[in-house]
C-alpha cells in the first residue's frame, strides 16, 4: 500500500500560523499525533479529511493529490471528536443511511461488516440514544470506515470512555491499522502507547520529533528518575523537583522525576513514552523563555 506523503504543510489563520511547514510519511499502521492544546492538530486533522484547505505544502497518497479533494474523499474514514447522530434512529439503519450517502455499493453486506468489525452486531435494532458513550464511539468507527477507506482519522479515540471500553476500543484501532493507515490525533500519551507503531509529537505548528514509539521515549534516556522520600521530606522537597508521578508506600513518598542531574541516591529508569513526551515539551517551553 501506498505512503501518505506530507511536504511544506502550512496553515494560517489570519495572522496566526497554526501549522509552520508540516513534513510526513506515514505507512500503513497505526500512527498518533501526539502535542499539548493548540499545537494543530486539529487543523493537520482537517486538512487530511479536505475539510479545511491547507495555506500552503502538498498531501499525496499514490498518485492522489489532496490539490483535488473530490478524489480524495472516498480515501478517508473520519471519527471527529465529538461524533453523534440522531438519537431516534437505529443504529443499523443510521449505518445503511451513511453507506447511500458515500454510495457504497452492496449496502447490507458492508454495514453487517462493519457491525461485526466493532462489535456491535447486538445492538444492531437499539436506538442510537439506547447507547453507552463506548458503543456510540465504536458506531463512530462503523460509520468511518464504510466503504473501506484506505486512511481512518480519529480524533482523541478515548476521552471520557471507561477504562474497559479504552480498552476494547484501542484493540479495535490496532486491528484497523492492519490493512490501512490509522491516524490517532491525542493528548492521552497512554493511547498512543497502547495502539501506535510510530508517533509525530506536535508543538506550536510544528513537528518536534517523529519516530518509533522508542525512539519518542529514548529522546529522555539518562533523564528519569526514581527515588524515596519520607513524607516530612516529601512535603518539604518536592516541588524542588520536575516529578513525572509519585506514589506512596508504607510512610514512604516513591518519586519518579526528570532531571538533567542525578538525583541523590536515585536509580535512573529506562523512559517510557509518556517521559519522553515530557521532555520533549520541557524542553520546548524551556527554548521559548
Ligand atoms: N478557525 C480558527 N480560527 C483561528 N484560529 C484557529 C482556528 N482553529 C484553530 N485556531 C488556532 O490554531 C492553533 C492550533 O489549533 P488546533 O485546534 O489545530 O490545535 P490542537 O492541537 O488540535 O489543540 P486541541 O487539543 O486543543 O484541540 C491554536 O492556537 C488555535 O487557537
Amino acid at each position: 500500500m501506498s505512503l501518505l506523503q506530507i511536504h511544506g504543510l502550512e496553515k494560517s489563520y489570519g495572522k496566526h500560523r497554526a501549522l509552520k511547514g508540516i513534513d510526513l510519511e506515514i505507512e500503513p499502521g497505526t500512527f498518533g499525533l501526539l502535542g499539548p492544546n493548540g499545537a494543530g492538530k486539529t487543523t493537520l486533522m482537517r486538512i487530511l479529511t479536505t475539510l479545511i484547505p491547507a495555506s500552503k505544502g502538498r498531501i499525496r497518497f499514490g498518485n492522489k493529490d489532496w490539490s483535488n479533494p473530490e478524489n480524495i474523499r472516498p480515501l478517508i474514514g473520519y471519527l471527529p471528536q465529538k461524533f453523534s447522530l440522531y438519537q431516534q434512529i437505529r443504529v443499523h439503519q443510521a449505518l445503511l443511511h451513511i453507506a447511500t450517502l458515500k454510495g457504497v455499493r452492496d449496502k447490507e453486506r458492508q454495514v453487517r461488516s462493519v457491525l461485526e468489525k466493532v462489535n456491535l452486531m447486538d445492538q444492531k435494532n437499539k436506538k442510537i440514544g439506547e447507547l453507552s458513550g463506548g458503543m456510540v464511539r465504536r458506531l463512530g468507527i462503523a460509520q468511518a470506515i464504510i466503504g473501506d477507506p484506505k486512511i481512518i482519522v480519529v480524533d482523541e479515540p478515548t476521552a471520557g470512555l471507561d477504562p474497559e471500553e479504552r480498552i476494547r476500543f484501542r484493540k479495535l484501532l490496532r486491528n484497523l491499522g492492519k490493512d490501512s493507515i490509522v491516524i490517532i490525533s491525542t493528548h492521552i500519551v497512554e493511547d498512543i502507547e497502547s495502539t501506535c507503531h510510530k508517533t509525530a509529537v506536535l508543538y506550536q505548528g510544528n513537528v518536534i520529533a517523529n519516530g518509533t514509539i522508542d525512539e519518542i521515549a529514548a529522546k529522555a534516556k539518562g533523564k528519569v528518575w526514581e527515588f524515596s522520600l519520607s513524607q516530612e521530606e516529601f512535603y518539604r522537597s518536592a516541588e524542588e523537583w520536575e516529578v513525572i508521578s509519585s506514589h506512596k508506600t508504607d510512610q514512604m513518598y516513591q518519586l519518579r522525576v526528570l532531571s538533567d542531574e542525578e538525583p541523590p541516591n536515585a536509580r535512573e529508569c529506562t523512559p517510557t513514552l509518556e517521559d519522553g513526551y515530557l521532555y520533549l515539551m520541557k524542553s520546548e517551553r524551556r527554548n521559548d523563555r
